[in-house]
Formats: structure tokens, C-alpha cells, sequence
């Protein structure tokens, strides 16, 4: 594979890369790069989550050494799963799972647990010089990345560490490549500008677009587009807007049928996302529309960009777009379904998460 067949894997779906230049140079120069996503090991695994997953699978595919931490550490500090770590390590193993059974080839993938890293003082003394090199208000403004606001930080301290911490866990692994949703974007950025006051190697941020919750969005002037796309996006602690990978077919269905989906809206419009992003992310894929021959008969789309604009001309009813994607969502979740069910671990935490799911 030549360098540009690999930057067009790479940049498939993707938001931005920080910088595409870094980037080719190091591909040209044939470097081995070391890269790395790390979640908040907190619970059920939406669809969201499928968008880094397929990046993470084409980062494996042109030969990037990927790691993905479970950042036990970091979950506790943002108050998750009531602060209870083995609940937290379980969900990281049931992640892992996940991410095994949508193909992500995880004999090439490093798990890394937060536990590994916090051993080691020089992590520690890491996190120090990286706090010692940034202003308390960007440290407070970083508070995004952990899907809380700056005044959060006044919770309690730990908070205000968890950003320097995940700065840390780049620079201490010394890695080229960070992925992630385009919410960490301010971990990536500082990572970015204290590494040359550290003298650590400069990180490239690859950051895939984040999935607009069920609900869809309304867009309000004066509010800042990553603000917006936070409060919007698919989250797993607020599950109406989500769906689940475990979620039964008929749920999936249910969720899809009364998402948000105005006939010939493109923007924020969450099925069409879906296509875009997860089911159009796959190579030949395709979406068949089954329709009645009053209606037109049956249409195969084998583009997101073909979808998108019969849509756009309103020449698809949304209740098409919905069952269709429902259908084809399915078959990809069909497999991970299977393999969750067949562990009874995880299905007994899958039922207390969806019981009570803290944050
Ligand atoms: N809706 C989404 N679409 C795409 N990527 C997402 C979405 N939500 C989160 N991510 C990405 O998944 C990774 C883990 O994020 P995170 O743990 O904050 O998920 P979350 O579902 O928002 O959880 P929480 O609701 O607990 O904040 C991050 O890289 C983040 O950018
Ligand atoms: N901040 C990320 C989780 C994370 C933690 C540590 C990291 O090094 C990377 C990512 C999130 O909220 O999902």
C-alpha cells in the first residue's frame, strides 16, 4: 500500500487530522508510528462508539501500532459507575469484547489499563511538569473532554488532574498518533503544545465526527459549534438519545422509527448519519430500499453520497430511509449481539447498567 492509498483510509470520515502534513511526512519516511484511544471504561457501548472502532480497524489495516487504553483511573475521577473500579474494569472488558466481535482484529491491538501506567513515578512526575506548563484556566476549559463544563472542575480537585492525566498518557507512551471523537480535541491540542516545551515528540490528532444523538438538534446562534455538538451528540448516560449495540433488532427498529428525520433534511439528522458514518464506513456497502411500486419499487443505493441526495430532493419517504436503515444497522450489530449474549458476565452487567446508568 503507497502512502496516499494509506492517507485515504485514514482520512475516510474523519473530522480533521492534526496535521495531514506530520502525518504523510512520517509515512513517507517510513516510520513505524505507535497510536493510541482511550475511553472511560462507564458502561453500554453505543453506535457512536462504532465511528473511532472502524478508525481504529483502519489505523490496525495500514500497519499503525494501536493501543487502546481503558482508563479505569480516569472513569473514577469523573464519577462514574458509582466509583466502584471492578465495575469499571468489567465494563473496559466488555468494551474490549465489543470492539472484538465488530472485527476490530485485537490480537494487533495493545490493552493498555490505566492501572499500567499510574505505577510508574515518572507518569506522575509527567503529570506534574505538564500541570507546571498550563494555565489553570485551560486545564478548567479541557473539562470537555470528560463531557463536563469548566465550572465542574470546582467539584473537587481531582477533577482539574484528569486532563494533565490524559495529556500524560500520550506523552508517557510516546505515541505519534491520538484518535479520537472530535470532543477531545482539547487533550489533543495541549498535548500538542506542551510536548515542545517538554521536548516529547508532537502528537498527530485524528479526530472522527461525532453522532448526533436520536433527538437530532436544534442549532442556537452564539452557542460555539463544539458546545453544540457536545450537548447533542449520542451519549451513553443519556440512553433516550442512544442506541445500544446490545439493543434486540425489534428496539433497534423502534429507536429508528421515531428518530428525528424531517423528509429532505440533511443536516443533523441522525439516520442519515448512520449511513454515513457506520454503515457507508464499510467498503461496497450498499442500502436497499424495499418500496411499494406505487411509491417507486425498490432502490440500491451504493453510496452515502447517492443516498444523500435523493434524500436531500425529497424523493425518499424518512419512514423508507428508517426501515432500511434499521435492516442494515442489524446486521452489522447481529454479530456483536451474538457474542454478548454467549457471556453471561456481561449480560448480568449489561441488565444493572441499564437499570441505574450513572453518568
Ligand atoms: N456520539 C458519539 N459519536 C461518535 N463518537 C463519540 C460519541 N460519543 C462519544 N464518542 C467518542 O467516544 C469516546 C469515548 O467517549 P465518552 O466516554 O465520553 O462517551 P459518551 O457516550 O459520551 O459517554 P458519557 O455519556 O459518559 O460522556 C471518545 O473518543 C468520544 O469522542
Ligand atoms: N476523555 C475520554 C477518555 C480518555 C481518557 C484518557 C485518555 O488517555 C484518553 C481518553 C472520554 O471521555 O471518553
Amino acid at each position: 500500500m503507497n502512502v496516499e492509498e494509506k492517507i485515504k483510509i485514514i482520512s475516510k470520515n474523519t473530522a480533521e487530522i492534526v496535521t495531514i502534513d506530520e502525518l504523510r511526512k512520517k509515512l513517507e519516511e517510513n516510520q513505524k508510528l505507535k497510536g493510541y484511544i482511550g475511553f472511560e471504561p462507564s458502561g453500554l457501548f453505543h453506535i457512536g462508539w462504532l465511528i473511532w472502532a472502524q478508525k481504529l480497524k483502519d489505523l490496525v489495516d495500514v500497519g499503525v501500532d494501536m493501543s487502546i487504553l481503558v482508563a479505569t483511573w480516569h472513569a473514577w475521577i469523573n464519577d462514574k459507575l458509582g466509583g466502584n473500579l471492578d465495575k469499571i474494569k468489567l465494563a473496559g472488558q466488555y468494551a474490549i469484547e465489543v470492539l472484538n466481535a465488530y472485527g476490530v482484529d485485537m490480537s494487533k491491538v495493545k490493552v493498555v489499563y490505566a492501572e499500567d501506567l499510574v505505577k510508574d513515578s515518572n507518569y506522575w512526575a509527567l503529570v506534574i511538569r505538564i500541570a507546571k506548563n498550563t494555565s489553570l484556566a485551560r486545564m478548567k476549559r479541557a473539562l470537555t473532554i470528560m463531557g463536563r463544563k469548566a465550572e465542574e472542575a470546582e467539584l473537587d480537585t481531582s477533577k482539574l488532574i484528569y486532563p494533565a492525566m490524559q495529556v500524560a498518557d500520550i506523552l508517557y507512551q510516546d505515541l505519534d498518533i491520538a484518535l479520537g471523537g472530535t470532543d477531545q480535541r482539547k487533550a489533543h491540542m495541549l498535548a500538542r503544545d506542551v510536548s515542545d516545551k517538554l521536548g516529547k515528540k508532537k502528537v498527530i490528532a485524528i479526530h472522527t465526527p461525532l453522532l448526533i444523538g436520536l433527538q437530532g438538534g436544534q442549532r442556537m446562534e452564539g452557542v460555539e459549534e463544539d458546545d453544540y455538538l457536545a450537548s447533542v451528540k449520542m451519549s451513553k448516560s443519556k440512553p433516550e438519545t442512544a442506541i445500544f449495540v446490545h439493543d434486540p433488532p425489534e428496539v433497534v427498529e423502534a429507536k429508528l422509527r421515531s428518530a428525528y428525520c424531517p423528509k429532505g433534511v440533511v443536516i443533523d439528522n441522525p439516520v442519515l448519519q448512520i449511513n454515513k458514518y457506520i454503515i457507508f464506513a464499510k467498503d461496497n456497502a450498499t442500502l436497499k430500499v424495499e418500496r411499494d411500486i406505487k411509491y417507486g419499487g425498490d432502490i440500491e443505493f451504493k453510496s452515502y453520497e447517492e443516498l444523500e441526495k435523493i434524500y436531500s430532493e425529497g424523493k425518499l419517504h424518512p419512514l423508507d430511509l428508517k426501515l432500511a436503515t434499521a435492516r442494515k444497522l442489524n446486521e452489522i450489530l447481529d454479530p456483536i449481539r451474538k457474542k454478548l449474549e454467549s457471556k453471561t458476565e456481561f449480560t448480568l452487567l449489561v441488565e444493572e447498567l441499564e437499570k441505574g446508568v450513572t453518568r
